[in-house]
């Protein structure tokens, strides 16, 4: 089945029109960024840059930083020193909410949704992105259920093109972990991100699973054409589809490159892989181990499309500052990222 994003209804808001299209995705700086928590310097003089359109990954081993480094980018965290620019906005010491708007969507290491159907998880995701207020959706007014329908068409759509569409209307806590995981990256897709922040996304996954979402993945990329910042300890998954690698060790950079030069660095080799790449085996949780179908990711045939689009509804009336933290960040709910900067 094909979906294009472009072809829902003719009033369908999140289309773009003829001459518009989603605005260029911008380039994600780090630069000198420190982060420090009473005595432990998590995070050291980190500088490292994500080109737009492109998948970059963070790996190090456990401690060095890397989940630090995603908290002050989408505004957990506060830097102690440093910044985070994204295009020409300064990330720093915005608000998780505020990042969000900017187009900054961001998943969990941490599988938290246990509750509602796959729809509703998604919908969730699409609140930053809606204008009716709370009296005209509880009155159901006309303007309001026709923002709901497009939003709720747009989250199906990419329900979808996760290959999540059967299973649209069921609660997310009878789905397989790997399909939950998927919930949770739609969640962040509904937010129509130009950046998005995957943290470990196919942690606990079976080599199957992690190999699909190896290719979901690098297909999110292709389609949507929007940067993707991915914290993987599965080297096989980092070798095949991100074009370029920042590797921290106790919160510094020791690496930057492509993956063909990181897995051959001897100085990353020592610190984190212990045998380069191509020489591990594979295994359940591969750690350093390529996947048995290294090389290009394909395209299956029967994927469906999906297109970036912008998301917003038309209407010119105030835009209401609609985006909580919790939309953009479940570990709100959780406490998964509750720890608490000293
Ligand atoms: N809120 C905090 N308060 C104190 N120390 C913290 C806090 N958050 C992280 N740290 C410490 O900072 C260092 C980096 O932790 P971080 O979670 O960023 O590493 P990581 O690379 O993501 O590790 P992992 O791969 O295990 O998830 C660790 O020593 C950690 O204990």
């Amino acid at each position: 089945m094909s979906v294009d994003a472009t072809a829902t209804t003719p009033e369908a808001a999140t289309a773009p029109g003829p001459d518009a299209g989603p605005d260029p995705v911008p380039a994600l700086t780090v630069e000198n960024l420190t982060v420090r928590f009473s005595g432990l310097v998590a995070l050291d003089d980190l500088s490292f840059t994500v080109p737009p359109g492109t998948i970059h990954a963070l790996i190090g081993p456990n401690g060095a930083g890397k989940s630090t480094c995603f908290n002050v980018i989408s505004g957990v965290y506060r830097a102690t020193a440093g910044t985070v620019r994204y295009g020409d906005e300064d990330l720093t010491r915005l608000a998780p909410h505020r990042i969000a708007r900017l187009g900054v969507a961001r998943t969990f290491q941490n599988i938290v949704l246990t509750h509602g159907t796959v729809a509703d998880n998604l919908m969730l995701g699409r609140h930053r992105l809606t204008r009716a207020g709370f009296t005209a959706s509880a009155l159901r007014l006309p303007h309001t259920v026709r923002e709901q329908r497009r939003h709720r068409e747009r989250a199906a759509e990419i329900a979808d093109f996760l290959g999540l569409g059967p299973a649209f209307d069921k609660p997310v806590a009878g789905l397989a972990y790997g399909d939950r995981k998927r919930v949770e990256m739609a969640r962040a897709l509904c937010m129509e991100p130009q950046l998005l922040l995957l943290d470990e996304p196919v942690a606990g996954m079976h080599p199957t699973e992690r190999s699909a979402m190896a290719e979901t993945i690098a297909r999110v990329r292709d389609s949507l054409k929007i940067s993707i910042l991915i914290v993987e300890h599965d080297m096989g998954l980092i070798m095949r589809i991100a074009e370029s690698v920042t590797v921290l060790d106790f919160g510094r950079l020791i690496a930057d490159g492509p993956p063909e030069r990181i897995q051959n660095d001897p100085v990353v080799i020592s610190a984190y892989l212990g045998t380069p790449v191509q020489e591990a085996e594979p295994g359940p949780e591969s750690g350093t181990a390529r996947e048995p179908e290294s090389g290009p990711v394909p395209e299956p045939e029967s994927a469906p499309a999906l297109e970036a689009v912008d998301g917003t509804e038309p209407d010119s009336g105030p835009d209401p500052e609609r985006a909580t933290a919790a939309a953009s960040d479940p570990a709100k709910d959780t406490g998964r990222d509750s720890k608490e900067q000293s």
